[in-house]
């Protein structure tokens, strides 16, 4: 393939996306996408499905109210699946109070949040700033990873830098964003959203 067009038309083939969530990410949109995107870092996916089930029965949905009201030591007990729970765990609970200081609520935090402001806290950096604007926000930002620079390596593409990456995976796309639309038939589309998780599918088998 020459551009992540042509990479999304081979992938779009293997129909990888059969066992998935419409847009990948389990519940897009939602909180949980970002306490799930800082609690993958460095794990498994399946200690974090492991980690919000146990989560989810004990508190119910995830709200950033309640996060933000947790003490350190009750949440790290609660995530203990994904590894570094305590450096998690504080960071989740900052996170949230930081959302509802600057933001007042989730909703607001969604529709104005920039990666700037992301990457200005604490434990975010790129690729996780990039799946909270992408899963947690519906922004067309694609997230790359290692999953991503593997294939790619593969496939005899060299990156200087995280971004180029990303901006050769966004690229091709939206050269040819006329085609896309054609695909998805609902209007919120997320492209990127659905073309990442099929790249980390597609790298597990
Ligand atoms: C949402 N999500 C984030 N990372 C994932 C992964 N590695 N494998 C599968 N899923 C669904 C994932």
């Amino acid at each position: 393939f020459s551009n992540s067009y042509e990479l999304l038309i081979l992938l779009r083939e293997k129909n990888l996306l059969k066992n998935s969530p419409k847009y990948w990410w389990p519940n897009v949109g939602s909180f949980e996408v970002v306490v799930g995107a800082i609690l993958t870092q460095n794990t498994k996916w399946e200690n974090v499905q492991k980690a919000l089930n146990k989560w989810k029965i004990e508190n119910g949905e995830l709200r950033v109210e309640v996060v933000a009201s947790f003490d350190v030591s009750y949440l790290a007990e609660i995530i203990k699946p994904v590894g570094f729970y305590n450096q998690k765990a504080k960071r989740l609970i900052a996170l949230s109070r930081n959302i509802l200081r600057d933001f007042g609520n989730f909703e607001s935090f969604s529709e104005n949040v920039d990666r700037e402001w992301l990457l200005n806290q604490k434990g975010i950096g790129f690729e996780t700033a990039d799946s909270i604007l992408c899963y947690a926000c519906f922004r067309e930002v694609m997230v790359v990873d290692a999953y991503t620079k593997r294939l790619l390596k593969k496939s005899g593409y060299e990156f200087e830098s995280y971004d180029e990456m990303k901006e050769w995976c966004e690229r091709g796309i939206l050269e040819n964003w006329d085609k896309i639309k054609s695909f998805y038939e609902d209007d919120l589309n997320l492209c990127f959203a659905r073309f990442h998780g099929k790249i980390v599918e597609f790298m597990k088998k």
